[in-house]
């Protein structure tokens, strides 16, 4: 049995960084990876996903330009070289965190898979096979999420795809079908469009986006269907088959009636779950939810003393950001004494269609569940001076805030860089910066941000 101060399960965005700082703090540590390091962020999320967003958008620009006195009679989408780009770009990121975790001290990487064999036990099978067991005083799961292939019928039988095997296409799909209008059915569905790609999205909740209020799921809606992608909501797959042409049929139950639609590929995009069916919990003390989240405090503590879960895999937002802020937690309680807890923190996120949707804080419709006494304001993008300019006046600006203590609760921006302006628009939350001073607080001109005199000066 080997044995080290600290073990972390998984090299995601908390695992690594926390990794790190342990090590450096002079704790033995390993940190175990069963595929590569990087976890979903870097090889299959974030960095893959959003350099080909770039990609897409200028294919889009470069179709949409006349309005500007631009003409570009013709254009190419090289998707091989899409393809490449992004791989270079991960490669980069991948590697980078590599050779960080390589030459930090007291840090050892066991690549294989980790499993519970007690509550301070592990056996790892490597890829060759072989299986090594170690323990540790301080264990820390990291272990991420993995795409939900639902139920339904001949889903086994055609050759679906995932967010994480859509990145590897080696051609534009003639016409992809998307199960699931959440950030990644929404992100990928975009890109392929402008990538070329007929594109049919099939969500089965009523609406898109539907912890959202309504009104950011009826203009991200018209967005989609400007681009000329088909939604359709409250849609419920039933069935999925093989045609003889290497075709995929589809069918639906549609408002009673029965919908079916033949494509080429079809993308699986309704879920995320947390990767804990494999780790041999039921070997330990530790809880998990009926979804197989794992159960932690406010401190990130499972039901079993110095076990830490960080990131998806305990549930709650899916972000990156709050991956690497639950490192910050555990990090600097355990070393410096601190007492930072997930209690109120602030969850910002940004979805990357084009215009981007950034949000923070509360949506109204949780200011009316909540029965708060608040405003909202709200201005079109088409009343932005720089989205004229700029020629893309689609989204708005809202924000809501309380009409007492006239701080900002929360806010949505749907616009060209909305998730920069909602950053704002957090920072002055976190400062209680109220909404007369922004009113009249001197921007750029003209810069987005600028707008936010005019969004504020909407209320009265
Ligand atoms: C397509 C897509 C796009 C996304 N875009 C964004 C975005 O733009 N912004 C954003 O904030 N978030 C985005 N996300 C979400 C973001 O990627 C995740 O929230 C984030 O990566 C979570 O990281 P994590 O630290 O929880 O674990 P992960 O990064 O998922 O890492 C978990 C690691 O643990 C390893 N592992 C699992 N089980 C074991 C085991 N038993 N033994 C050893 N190793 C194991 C896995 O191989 C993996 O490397 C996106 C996600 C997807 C899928
Ligand atoms: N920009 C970002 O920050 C970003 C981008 C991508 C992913 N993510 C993270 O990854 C997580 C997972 O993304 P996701 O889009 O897979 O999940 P999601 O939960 O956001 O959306 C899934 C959607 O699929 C629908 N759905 C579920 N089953 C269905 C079915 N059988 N038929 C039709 N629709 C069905 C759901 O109603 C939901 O709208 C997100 O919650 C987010 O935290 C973040």
């Amino acid at each position: 049995m080997k044995e080290f101060d600290a073990i972390i399960i998984g090299s995601g965005q908390a695992g690594v960084p926390l990794a790190k700082k342990l090590a450096l703090a002079g704790w033995k540590t390993a940190i175990i990876e069963k595929r590569i390091v990087g976890g979903t962020c870097i090889n299959d999320g974030c960095t893959p996903t959003k350099a080909m967003v770039a990609s897409a958008r200028l294919a889009w620009l470069a179709g949409n330009n006349k309005e500007l006195g631009i003409e570009i009679p013709s254009f190419n989408v090289n998707f091989e070289a899409v393809m490449a780009r992004k791989a270079e770009i991960v490669r980069q990121f991948r590697e980078g965190s590599v050779k960080g975790i390589e030459k930090t001290e007291n840090l050892t990487l066991i690549y294989g898979d980790a499993k519970f064999t007690g509550d301070y036990t592990l056996s790892v099978k490597g890829n060759d096979g072989s299986v090594e067991n170690y323990t540790a005083k301080h264990i820390f799961i990291n272990t991420g999420e993995s795409p939900v292939i639902p139920d339904i019928e001949g889903v086994q039988e055609i050759k679906y795809l995932t967010s994480t095997t859509i990145l590897e296409l080696e051609e534009v799909p003639e016409h992809l079908l998307i199960v699931g209008g959440g950030y990644i059915g929404l992100e990928f569905g975009q890109m392929f469009s402008r990538f070329g790609a007929k594109v049919t999205l099939l969500e089965h909740g009523n609406r898109l986006l539907p912890k959202e209020d309504t009104d950011v799921c009826e203009v991200v809606t018209q967005i989609f269907k400007e681009d000329g992608i088909e939604v359709f909501t409250a849609a419920k797959v039933t069935r999925f088959e093989n045609l003889p042409d290497q075709k995929i049929k589809v069918t639906a139950e549609l408002g009673g009636k029965t919908i079916t639609h033949s494509c080429s590929h079809v993308l699986l995009a309704s879920g995320r779950k947390p990767q804990t069916e494999t780790l041999g919990l039921a070997d330990t003390g530790i809880k998990c939810d009926d979804r197989g989240h794992i159960q932690v405090n406010e401190f990130l503590e499972t039901a079993v003393k110095n076990v830490f879960a960080l990131g998806d895999v305990k549930g709650g937002p899916a972000f990156t950001h709050i991956s690497y802020n639950d490192y910050i937690i555990v990090a600097n309680n355990l070393l410096e004494n601190g007492k930072m807890s997930t209690k109120g923190r602030m969850v910002p996120y940004c979805m990357f269609i084009d215009p981007q949707l950034g949000r923070i804080g509360i949506t109204e419709t949780q200011a009316i569940e909540q029965g708060l006494d608040y405003i909202a304001a709200k201005i079109p993008m088409k009343n932005v001076a720089r989205a004229i300019e700029n020629g893309e006046t689609r989204g708005f600006m809202k924000a809501v805030v309380d009409k007492n203590t006239r701080q900002i609760l929360g806010a949505t921006i749907i616009g060209e860089q909305g998730g920069e302006t909602m950053t704002i628009l957090q920072m002055a939350m976190m400062g209680k910066i109220t909404y007369d001073e922004i009113r009249t607080t001197i921007f750029a001109h003209p810069l987005y941000a600028e707008s936010l005199n005019n969004l504020f000066m909407s209320i009265e």
